[in-house]
């Protein structure tokens, strides 16, 4: 049996209770990894492995350490890298300490927990959701933002709703039940949970009792039904886990998670997540940026706080004309007062981020750096507030109320806080002269200590006679008095000798000591001092942590209506007519983000017209290339853009209230996630026909491409028809598509139209005239567009042939398939033995012909091909 260290059993009773964290065990000025911690983590931070007590049995320990006064930067590392960090501290003082230090993890950090800036993006919220179902439908979903306190609830009804949620949210970190390992809900969720980091949590916390009690205990003793919650059974559940692992982790209260906001998916514009990719709101499809994306184009915001709502507006489009007009009546007065948005933006450029700022103070870890510039930032307020005023807008009269100066705050940090604070706080400097009579004595005693050294300096250089003697400090002697050895024989008797260096020679003197017991002592008790009035400072801040957030909230959104009246002013949007009806009418309607990047084209505005009657369902033929998919997306973000209360890039546009929108688009490869292409087009389809109503709006971009012809336009023929005869999902929908056998839907289904998107057709050559025009077209050009993209000619050649082949029938001859003769195999030897072979081939072709059966447009065609055969 191997000798184990007191020490090191202390290490493994603590690190039995974080097994899936790295433990960051405080030694002295270290914080110590072991074992397969200290394996893991030398590896993530790219530190030294060592290892020590070999034990009696010679097995090693593996050990890394990392200074604990610059952990912040490894910490991050760990976090990014998906890890969990407990920081166990020493939690008595070692002097005092009889055996070995107590010690405690007094915090976890988790990457769903991170409230540190360095590891946040500033624009981007840092979310850990929380579900739980029971075995019914009824799905609880939860999620906390702790950096900056928001916390949301909902309830859901399918798997498909869980899954689009989560992808709303995009969390850092998932809690789940444990048991759902054993049902299969983890394997259900296994998509929807791919690349986040999931903890599972114990199964005996999801019970009433306990969930409810620690919700009373949270909110200061509130109910279910106080904070909108009531009925909610699952929905209590996934808060409760939430809480239940904010207890476990931050040891300590997150006080500024003042309330929690219930919602329902009826309150917003529905996009499930195939979607939410396809129409690349928030990140692009290819790169997953943030340029080239909806956000990227809309978000023109100056604060992190704005930046990060703008993305929720984009992420939950509203649904009630209310709220909507509201927004807009804001962003309307806003165009049309260029100083006050220049002078709103300017003042906003020194706001920090109040809302992470207060997570901060309300979690005490708030540097004094983070209240001066909670300050400053509070400081521009009145001002912000007095281009306000002016406004008599609902919303920004509102917002105005809202903002709150808080001039009491900004006082206390002005006086208590110098104005430029270190960034440690234990080393005093911190707290500004004036502010408390025992500090600023403490100081005058300190320097007056100096002053008293440097006259004692003089005084023995001149009692000595000897003009090189110093008084110097350092952590092992204090003061002392440094004499070098060549002046050895004047030195004083009452000098008493500390240490011998090989040039000089160090002593004391009790006056020194005397002096140096009061200049230290009073400096040991200005750090205590001043870290203890910061505290006081920084606990006077959270107690206004609600003001704060709802401040933070008000200023947030000022930046963003601000950032939509910019945006409306650069690209020259409309102001969209947004009721409770079912048209959408769209006049000059251009693709924002495509009409932004200004490829050298000029972006070519068009009409749409959709509705539950004649124009229900728009088929959209045209060459590729021609600008289909560009038409249909540019829908769907305008009446996305009008949902959010933004102005659209459009002369005029009307817009009955939608309330979801689903996308089938182009070839989404879901090869990693082990399903084809073809299924995953299927399953977004088979989504779309379960969930569409007479209120949304479905775009579908060549659905039933991914498998053979036939099958496809018999699948896309189908879903047209669907969605066509079947009232309860009669969607307004536009439906884009090759195959130009769908244009004959028109003529049985009275609310389907055919629109295309012209070609001008020159020499061989297309012309892209981007302008959709009432009719199906003709051609695909496909070939055409093939040789724009540089395909080598001959193939160019070879496919012509092929598709003359195609349109005169598929059928075999002679053993060659059609599809596959080529002109050279017909070249003929002499003109005879072409007569001859024509002849056949003509009479061949003449006896198969069951004429009886031959509709006149198939006679036409027919007479054209023997004509050429001949
Ligand atoms: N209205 C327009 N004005 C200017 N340029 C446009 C317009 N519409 C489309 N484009 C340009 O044409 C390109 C091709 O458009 P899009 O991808 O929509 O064609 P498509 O008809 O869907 O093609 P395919 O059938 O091959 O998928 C776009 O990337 C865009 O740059």
């Amino acid at each position: 049996m191997s000798q184990i260290t007191p020490m090191m059993r202390q290490y493994l009773e603590i690190k039995a209770d974080y097994p899936d964290a790295v433990l960051f065990f405080r030694l002295g000025d270290f914080y110590e990894m072991f074992l397969d911690d200290a394996v893991k983590a030398s590896r993530i931070l790219d530190i030294t492995l060592t290892s020590r007590n070999k034990n009696s049995d010679g097995a090693d320990v593996p050990l890394c350490g990392i200074p604990y006064h610059s952990a912040g930067p490894y910490i991050t590392k760990l976090i990014e890298a998906g890890e969990k960090v407990a920081i166990c501290e020493q939690v008595e003082d070692p002097k005092s300490a009889k055996g070995i230090v107590r010690r405690e993890v007094v915090k976890v950090i988790t990457p769903g927990l991170v409230v540190d800036g360095s590891s946040l993006s500033p624009k981007d919220n840092n979310y850990l959701l929380s579900i739980h179902n029971d075995d019914g439908n009824r799905w609880g979903l939860s999620y906390l933002d702790l950096s900056t306190g928001e916390f949301r609830l909902t309830e859901l009804d399918s798997l498909d709703a869980v899954v689009a949620e989560i992808a709303c949210v995009g969390p850092r970190e998932i809690l789940l039940p444990s048991f759902f390992r054993d049902n299969g809900k983890m394997k259900e969720l296994a998509r929807a949970t791919a690349g986040l980091v999931v903890t599972h949590v114990e199964d005996w916390v999801y019970d009433h009792e306990y969930c409810r009690r620690l919700l009373a205990g949270h909110f200061a003793g509130a109910s279910p039904s106080s904070l909108g919650c009531d009925g909610l059974v699952s929905g209590l559940y996934a808060v409760g886990a939430v809480l239940h692992y904010l207890q476990e982790t931050q040891k300590g209260k997150a006080a500024h998670v003042t309330s929690i906001k219930a919602y329902t998916n009826a309150e917003h514009l529905l996009l499930d997540e195939a979607t939410r990719r396809n129409l690349e709101l928030t990140a692009t499809l290819a790169e997953g940026k943030r340029k080239g994306s909806l956000l990227g184009l809309m978000d023109r915001t100056t604060t992190a706080m704005g930046g990060r709502k703008i993305k929720q507006w984009i992420n939950y489009p509203l649904v009630t004309n209310r709220g909507i007009t509201d927004r807009q009546d804001a962003v309307e007065a806003l165009l049309q007062d260029a100083g006050s948005r220049a002078e709103i933006a300017a003042l906003l450029n020194g706001v920090y981020d109040l809302e992470r700022l207060n997570g901060r103070i309300s979690l005490a870890s708030a540097g004094a750096k983070d209240l001066v510039a909670m300050k400053d930032s509070l400081a521009r307020i009145p001002a912000i507030k007095e281009v306000l005023v002016a406004f008599s807008s609902n919303l920004l009269a509102g917002l105005n109320e809202g903002l709150n100066p808080l001039p009491e705050l900004i006082e206390l940090i002005e006086r208590g806080i110098v104005e430029n604070p270190p960034f440690v706080l234990r080393e005093g400097g911190i707290i500004a002269d004036g502010y408390n009579a025992e500090l600023d004595e403490l100081r005058a005693i300190s320097r007056e200590g100096k002053g008293f050294i440097a006259r004692l300096e003089a005084q023995e250089k001149k009692r000595t006679g000897i003009s090189s003697l110093k008084i110097r400090y350092n952590k092992v002697f204090g003061y002392y008095i440094e004499v070098t050895r060549t002046n050895l024989d004047s030195i004083p008797a009452d000098y008493i000798r500390k240490q011998t260096l090989a040039n000089a020679e160090r002593y004391i003197t009790p006056e020194l000591k005397e002096y140096e017991d009061k200049v230290l002592g009073a400096e040991d008790r200005i750090r205590d001092l001043e870290f203890s009035l910061f505290q006081e400072i920084r606990e006077a801040a959270a107690g206004h942590g609600n003001l704060i957030a709802r401040t933070a909230d008000c200023l947030a959104t000022v930046d963003v209506l601000v950032s939509l009246a910019e945006l409306a002013h650069e690209n020259n949007y409309c102001r969209p007519k947004v009721d409770d009806g079912t048209n959408l009418a769209i006049v000059d309607g251009r693709h924002p983000v495509i009409e932004a990047l200004n490829q050298g084209e000029r972006f070519v505005p068009n009409d749409t017209l959709l509705d539950n009657d004649e124009n229900q369902i728009i088929v959209i033929t045209g060459p590729n290339m021609a600008g289909k998919s560009t038409f249909m997306r540019q829908v769907a973000l305008i009446v996305l853009m009008a949902h959010m209360g933004s102005f659209v890039p459009a002369t005029e546009a009307r817009i009955g209230m939608v309330d979801r929108i689903f996308t089938r688009v182009g070839a989404s490869d879901n090869l990693a996630r082990g399903q084809s292409t073809f299924m995953v087009e299927m399953m977004e389809a088979a989504n779309i026909l379960r969930n569409a109503t007479p209120k949304s709006l479905v775009i579908l971009d060549e659905i039933g491409r991914g498998t053979s012809t036939f099958d496809g336009v018999s699948i896309a023929w189908a879903v047209a028809e669907y969605l066509h005869d079947n009232g309860e999902h009669a969607a307004k929908t536009l439906f884009a598509t090759h195959y130009h056998e769908l244009t004959e839907l028109s003529v049985t289904r009275r609310r389907i139209k055919n629109f295309n998107i012209a070609v001008k057709e020159w020499n061989e050559q297309i012309i892209f005239l981007r302008k959709i025009v009432p009719g199906g077209a003709s051609h695909s050009y496909g070939i055409q567009v093939a040789r724009l993209a540089g395909l080598p000619l001959e193939v160019i050649e070879r496919a012509k042939e092929i598709l003359v082949n195609l349109e005169k029938g598929e059928y075999a001859e002679e053993g060659i398939p059609r599809i596959a003769r080529e002109k050279k195999a017909t070249v003929p030897t002499s003109q005879l033995s072409l007569f001859q072979n024509t002849e056949d081939l003509l009479r061949k072709r003449l006896l198969s012909i069951d004429v009886a059966t031959l509709t006149p447009l198939e006679a036409l065609n027919l007479l054209d091909e023997l004509k050429r055969m001949a």
